[in-house]
């Protein structure tokens, strides 16, 4: 399969059944994106013997959101950075591919944190003060953890993290509080705790069952590593590891996909045509609430719901460079916070002493409101304010950086933000309706992961779950819809130990 001639297309695209004719025997499968979760569902078919893909990449790389850039002489994350969830009673599959690959990670430690939290007007916190506000924080987290867990399953009593701090009577007001605050939710979400759901974030799964450990990754390979690793499984590469097959197209930005019972034809940016039987769009929910992709039939009405109801939060990870080093070095400094009475101002430092002695780059990351603001200035105005904190925690006399890198998901089309976040509002039914599949067309990305969105293994799995959905399909030709009444035919589908428990129905194709 592959790029049509375009005359062809156009005549074609008005009638699908025509475009059908041209179709070889066997189920062809585009796969809208090359990130981890497009990667992972088109290895999943690719095993399951399904050869027939094409993989339609909007950029000129694979790996989407798990992105190394080069700054200051060092490769730095821009994206994912964290294998999240080690040292668990589960093992996270993302934690085995980083140790296969012996990528170098380094377990992040925040216990010290409380010596390292810096005023807005000079100075350090003393310890006894910082650790009175973490332990009250962390009561007020055991307390929502107990009310999460006594909360009705259908999630329709659900609340904000937010709320169950005011039901404790613990907002966090002062400087002090808001950045411990911070530190433990929008840190984490990227978003505050006014908008996200207690009830699917605290407990986290991904620290529940694969453990509370977090490694960060410093390998000049980048963490995407594990991106090209995946795909040189089934993909032709040439000696150079360059992936070289056919089946992956990069630079074909997706535009508009057009759907029947009969197949799909998915219209790329440039003018070109590719038709297929199914058709996966692992885009990130963002993009799919940006319209960038236009559905023919538009998508139905509960489905259009769901995918925008759902959170895309921003977080950005700012780098500096410095001629030389003028924060604290050794164990235990790595991290420090800047509590400011503007609430997630410049609030989290992390020094790379440790993963590369000498570089003199520090790392700010700031998220949401803020992540919004700075993407619309000039980068020397981020870097000017970044120097502004700096001066208040380390005094007038350090030395202005001589770079800065700011990344921006955010506006970035292909992108629109940086992970999924659960926002309150949305029940477990609403979230399996922005999964579902509608006929031919699948999703899968992140934020469709049953326990894990938001993550590098939450965007890995759900490619497994979702291929396999497909494969199940396939294999008793058979399609699956959710949410509407069906016609003659219909019946429930069960896939024990899948992930398809939220698919109730299941019709038969016309072959
Ligand atoms: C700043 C940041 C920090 C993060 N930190 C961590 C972390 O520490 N640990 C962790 O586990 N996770 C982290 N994440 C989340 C993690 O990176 C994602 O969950 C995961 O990489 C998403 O993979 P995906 O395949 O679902 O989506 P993506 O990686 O977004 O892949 C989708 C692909 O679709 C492509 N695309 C978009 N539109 C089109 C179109 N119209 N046509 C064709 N192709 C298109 C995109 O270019 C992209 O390559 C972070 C993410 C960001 C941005």
């Amino acid at each position: 399969m592959g790029a049509i001639d375009v005359t062809v297309a156009l005549l074609l695209i008005s009638n699908v059944i025509i475009l059908r004719a041209f179709a070889v025997a066997g189920p062809k499968v585009i796969i809208v994106g090359a990130g981890m979760s497009g990667i992972s569902a088109a290895k999943t078919l690719s095993d399951a013997g399904i050869k027939d893909i094409l993989i339609l990449e909007a950029t000129d790389r694979i790996g989407g959101r798990m992105r190394k850039a080069s700054f200051a002489g060092l490769k730095v994350e821009v994206g994912a950075n964290w294998v999240e969830g080690v040292n668990g009673l589960e093992m996270n599959p993302i934690w085995e591919m980083a140790n296969k690959l012996h990528l170098r990670q380094f377990i992040s430690d925040f216990r010290n944190i409380s010596s390292n939290t810096y005023k807005d007007n000079g100075g350090v916190y003393l310890r006894s003060e910082v650790d009175k506000v973490i332990e009250e924080a962390d009561k007020v987290k055991s307390y929502g953890e107990k009310l999460s867990k006594s909360l009705p399953l259908g999630g329709h009593e659900d609340i904000s993290i937010l709320a169950s701090q005011r039901l404790k009577d613990h907002v966090p007001s002062t400087a002090l509080e808001m950045v411990v605050d911070y530190f433990n939710y929008d840190y984490e979400f990227a978003e505050p705790p006014r908008v996200t759901s207690l009830q699917n974030t605290v407990p986290l799964p991904t620290f529940a069952n694969f453990g509370k450990e977090a490694y960060f990754v410093a390998d000049q390979r980048g963490f995407e590593s594990l991106v090209y690793d995946l795909a040189a499984q089934f993909l032709r590469t040439a000696k150079n590891s360059s992936i070289v097959d056919p089946r992956l197209l990069l630079g074909k930005i997706v535009r508009e996909i057009r759907h029947a019972t009969s197949g799909v034809t998915v219209a790329t940016e440039d003018g070109s045509f590719y038709n297929a039987d199914y058709v996966i769009v692992s885009v990130s929910i963002g993009v799919l609430q940006s319209k960038l992709i236009k559905f023919k039939p538009d998508l139905p009405r509960w489905k259009k719901l769901a995918i925008c109801q759902f959170g895309m939060s921003v977080y950005t990870k700012i780098f500096l460079k410095f001629p030389h080093r003028f924060w604290p070095d050794g164990e235990w400094t790595q991290h420090f916070l800047y509590a400011s009475e503007r609430r997630g101002y410049y609030p989290v430092w992390q020094h790379f002493e440790k993963q590369n002695p000498g570089a003199n780059v520090l790392l700010v990351t700031v998220t949401d409101e803020e992540s919004r603001r700075i993407e619309q200035q000039p980068d020397s105005q981020t870097k000017a304010e970044a120097m502004e904190v700096l001066r208040n925690m380390f005094g007038k006399h350090i030395p202005e950086a001589t770079d800065v890198l700011v990344p921006k998901w955010w506006s970035d089309r292909f992108f629109k933000g940086s992970f999924s976040n659960w926002p309150l509002g949305v029940n477990q039914y609403e979230y399996d309706q922005m999964r579902a599949p509608i006929g031919r067309v699948y999703f899968t990305g992140e934020h469709t992961s049953k326990h894990y969105n938001g993550y590098v293994h939450g965007a890995y799995l759900a490619g497994i779950d979702l291929a396999n959905m497909m494969i199940k399909c396939i294999k008793y030709k058979t399609y699956l819809t959710h949410g509407i009444q069906l016609a003659n035919g219909s019946e429930y589908l069960n896939t024990p130990g899948g992930d398809s428990s939220m698919f109730r129905r299941l019709i038969f194709l016309p072959t």
